[in-house]
């Protein structure tokens, strides 16, 4: 038998869903705020703390706290985008302490867009925008570099034709038909790594990002663009986003099929229903689709 001692090289902890609401007070009335979610994981050098209950090497969870909010309060500037922030504080803790090995931060963003008062944007008042998130993971293992990837979930998108399903297998146990005409209803999410974070304007590629991800689905705006099934429509979104950012390394995308099927209506005597539709219940079709640059080059 070895006589190896047993590593732990898994080990991680830290403080989660840590909410900071930053207010910019540009002058008395005008404001604008960020609105961050964020989550920080350390990984230490030491395993004394899990062998032999011994804490004097950690970093408190409560002071991974605190050093969220003092960063925030200290350098406003670093809340321009989930990302900078992110790289704020794996800085601060890996130059900190010598024995962190690994800092993870997971910034999710909750977005606000102005009020609307009188067809003019508030100065402060803000509505909260729900429905699509911002997400980033930052680490950076020391003595590597930052390691950076960044997307969006729950972006609902449904388009009402130019959508089908034909050709797929069938065995006596299909009862799916074929379509040509079909509602296509998802929520998607995204997440692209990128290659390199020199002078990257990570805001500016997220709208371009979400820009391309709607465009590749809805198509041309009058006649739109046909989908012959949501692998390929992913596939089509993958391969632009690579194109059109070559500092984006590989992006993957998750695209469930929300099932709105047309309800049946001759049952109380109606025919030839249409436009009238129900959502189905569960289940929902998975669907993802992780595309490299590697991979894209061979196909
Ligand atoms: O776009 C689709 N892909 C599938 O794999 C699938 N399977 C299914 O039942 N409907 C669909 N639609």
């Amino acid at each position: 038998m070895s006589s190896k001692p047993v590593i732990f090289n898994q080990t991680s902890y830290g403080k989660a869903e840590v909410g900071v609401l930053y207010v910019h007070r540009h002058d008395k009335y005008r404001h604008s705020i960020t609105d961050f979610q964020v989550t920080v994981s350390l990984t230490l050098a030491t395993f004394i703390d899990y062998t032999h209950g011994d804490n004097s090497d950690i970093v408190a969870t409560d002071t991974t706290k605190n050093t969220i909010y003092f960063l925030a309060h200290q350098h406003p500037e670093a809340l321009e985008s989930p990302e900078r922030f992110g790289i704020l504080i794996c800085t601060h803790f890996l130059t900190k302490y010598q024995h962190i090995l690994n800092c993870n931060v997971y910034v999710e963003t909750n977005g606000w867009k102005r009020a609307v008062v009188h067809g003019k944007e508030h100065a402060h008042a803000f509505i909260g925008d729900s429905s699509i998130k911002r997400f980033t993971t930052v680490s950076k293992p020391r003595g590597q570099p930052f390691r950076i990837s960044s997307g969006f979930k729950n972006l609902k998108l449904l388009k009402t034709t130019q959508s089908g399903f034909e050709g797929f297998m069938k065995d006596e146990l299909t009862s799916l038909t074929d379509t040509k005409d079909r509602i296509f209803a998802t929520s998607a999410t995204i997440n692209y790594e990128f290659n390199s974070i020199d002078s990257v304007n990570f805001n500016d590629i997220w709208e371009q990002v979400l820009r391309t991800v709607v465009e590749s689905f809805s198509g041309p705006y009058d006649t739109g663009v046909y989908s012959s099934s949501v692998q390929h429509t992913m596939y089509l979104t993958n391969k632009r986003v690579l194109e059109e950012h070559k500092i984006i390394e590989q992006v993957e995308m998750n695209m469930p099929n929300i099932h709105y099927f047309l309800y049946d209506l001759t049952k109380i005597g109606v025919k030839g229903n249409t436009t009238t539709l129900f959502p189905a219940p569960l289940p929902y079709g998975h669907i993802s689709c992780k595309l490299g640059r590697s991979v894209l080059a061979k196909l």
